[in-house]
């Protein structure tokens, strides 16, 4: 996995929806923090799409119920799974340690690091994305930004945030979550964003405005994102 072009990961925390997101995504993210057993569920898989792990922590939207410490072991354990490509560390675990080590370790053992960042009330400023984009981007190998967009100035603050720095050369990947900004996610990837995320069951969403898998797909084929 290499996020020089776009990913669109497939989101859940039921490694068995593989086979069904195989037609449409390119990996699929396990949200292990909203799995029972996942580390089991990771030395039982067996399908054909690579995995990002992610282990979400409380204060990002997440429901990892651990301490920091343990949370970010269940990553650097993950990312020793010949099938995981990618882990996702939240940017500010990823300024100190142990989220410096665990992000070694990840790539030790062979998978990327994306960098993240979320806000679930607002879209940062203008200045303030950008700034937050350059940081997770020098953290990661991917930096992403999922922020809640309440109008169409929040969308569009997205979009030219992600052209912008794809334009600098950061790998970047953003997403607007909520109702107003859920046509980002078809439009983000001709700006440059390297992942998009989507349920196969809309469902079981993992975040606000998601399209499922299937629409989401078709949206960015037909529009020529990836
Ligand atoms: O960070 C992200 C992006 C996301 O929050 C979204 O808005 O699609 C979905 C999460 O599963 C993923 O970890």
């Amino acid at each position: 996995m290499d996020f020089d072009s776009l990913v669109l990961a497939a989101a859940t925390a039921d490694l068995a929806d593989e086979p069904a997101a195989r037609d449409h995504a390119d990996a699929v993210e396990f949200r292990m923090d909203l799995a029972s057993d996942p580390l089991a569920a990771l030395d039982d898989y067996d399908g054909d799409l690579p995995l990002i792990a992610t282990n979400r922590d409380p204060a990002e939207g997440g429901e990892a119920d651990a301490p920091e410490r343990e949370r970010l072991a269940v990553l650097e354990e993950a990312s020793a799974h010949d099938a995981v490509g990618a882990v996702d560390i939240e940017l500010a675990s990823l300024r100190d340690d142990p989220g410096t080590a665990a992000a070694a370790t990840a790539r030790d053992n062979g998978a990327r690091v994306i960098a993240s960042v979320h806000d679930f009330e607002a879209t940062p400023a203008a200045a303030r994305l950008a700034a937050l984009l350059t940081e997770a981007a020098d953290h990661g190998d991917v930096g992403k930004a999922a922020v809640t967009a309440t109008d169409r100035d929040d969308a569009l603050r997205v979009l030219s945030a992600t052209h912008a720095a794809t334009e600098r050369g950061d790998r970047v990947a953003t997403m607007a979550m909520g109702e107003a900004g859920r046509h980002t996610r078809a439009v983000a990837p001709l700006y440059g964003s390297k992942i998009g995320y989507a349920p196969v069951d809309p469902a079981e969403a993992t975040a606000p405005g998601q399209y499922d898998l299937a629409t989401l797909a078709d949206l960015i084929d037909r529009l020529g994102g990836r």
